[in-house]
């Protein structure tokens, strides 16, 4: 399954458990400023099964570039593609006249943490965009486990993969209690109890180390408590389900406008839900990977093990973490000093 909390793309009538009232997630955004016009914008969707199809050979082994140029007498090296729940291969995106994303490659493998960093404008929360499919790419491809996804998501059938995105914003419904924030997507969809649904909540609130506010509204918390909401919002799942997908989370800029020790707090909250290895592909509810776009340096540090380096719309660099200061790269040397368009804050 591919559900993002997060789309404003595909209009579906819908009756609301927490109020009774019938409405329509993903018409205009202009049509309501209620929480549920907030609603589109920032929840629930799933990739139909019909719009991903094999792609032509692309399960099998294959020979990676830099083995065929660089050794082209050798054994071939062959590429385990097995443990890849999302692939972009040469994405190109453009708005009106500006050209954003120019080819931009990359996987994000089972049981990774992954951090896109760049300069400011240059097209990270585009590309998170994409792989949730709220976002088409003008050229070039998604695979979601192997599979091409053809368009955007919708609300349909279920295949294989749920990816969740994290807005920077936290986009909370305002006139929703933080309890019918987080369970918002069981109360309308899922068939537990709301008894089920309210102790659920409360044991997720918990383990993001928030206690006692099931009754507030957002106006009422801190911008870092608001944050945890929206991280609890999208790691709570149907107890009352078998499904066995992994997750993928996508969060832009978790840890924008907190302070150090907000932030601390975020950063590791996204590595406490998050699991690796071999048990990330069969427990449902539990982040088999993430990706974060960010420009803090401390959640580089601390909530990433793997950075993609995204610069005038290619990725210019990839490696590992404590690879990035020590990197030779020009382009990076610079953007980690700080003298990019930047700022990475040290
Ligand atoms: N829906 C849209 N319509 C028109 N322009 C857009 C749209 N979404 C993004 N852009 C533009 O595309 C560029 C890249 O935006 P994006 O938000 O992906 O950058 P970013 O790297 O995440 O930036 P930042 O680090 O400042 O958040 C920006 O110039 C932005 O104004």
């Amino acid at each position: 399954m591919v559900s993002v909390t997060g789309s404003m793309l595909f209009p579906l009538k819908m009756q609301s458990r927490t109020t009774g009232r019938r409405f329509f997630v993903g018409s205009s955004s202009s049509s309501s400023s209620s929480a549920y016009g907030q609603r589109m914008s920032v929840c629930g969707c799933m990739a139909s099964s019909q719009n991903l199809r094999e792609a032509d050979g692309y399960a099998a082994a294959k020979l990676s570039d830099s083995c065929k140029l660089e050794n082209l007498n050798a054994v071939p090296e062959i590429e385990d593609e097995s443990d890849v729940l999302i692939e972009c291969k040469d994405v190109y995106k453009s708005f009106g006249e500006k050209d954003i994303l120019k080819g931009v490659s990359f996987k994000i493998r089972r049981g990774e943490a992954v951090g896109i960093i760049g300069p400011s404008g240059t097209g990270k929360s585009t590309i998170l965009k994409i792989m949730a499919g709220l976002l088409s790419p003008d050229k070039g491809e998604v695979f979601i486990r192997g599979r091409r996804r053809l368009g955007l998501i919708s609300d349909e059938e279920i295949s294989g993969l749920r990816i969740g995105l994290v807005f920077q914003s936290a986009a909370l419904f305002d006139s929703l209690t933080v309890r019918e924030n987080v369970g918002f997507l069981l109360y309308e969809n899922s068939t537990m109890s709301d008894n089920q649904i309210d102790a659920l909540v409360t044991q997720t609130l918990a383990a993001v180390g928030l206690t006692g506010v099931e009754d507030r509204l957002p106006s009422e918390l801190s911008g870092g408590m608001k944050k945890r909401v929206a991280l609890a919002r999208s790691i709570i799942f149907d107890t009352t389900k078998d499904a066995i997908e992994p997750e993928v989370l996508l969060y832009d800029e978790p840890t924008a406008g907190l302070d150090p020790i907000a932030s601390t707090v975020v950063e590791d909250l996204i590595r406490s839900v998050h699991l690796k290895g071999e048990v990330a592909l069969a427990m449902p509810g539990k982040i088999a990977s993430y990706v974060v776009v960010t420009h803090q340096h401390s959640t580089i540090r601390r909530a990433v093990d793997r950075l993609l380096f995204l610069y005038e719309g290619k990725i210019v660099w990839q490696g590992m973490t404590h690879e990035f200061t020590s990197s030779q790269n020009p382009i990076v040397q610079q953007f980690a000093s700080g003298s990019l368009d930047g700022p990475i804050k040290y």
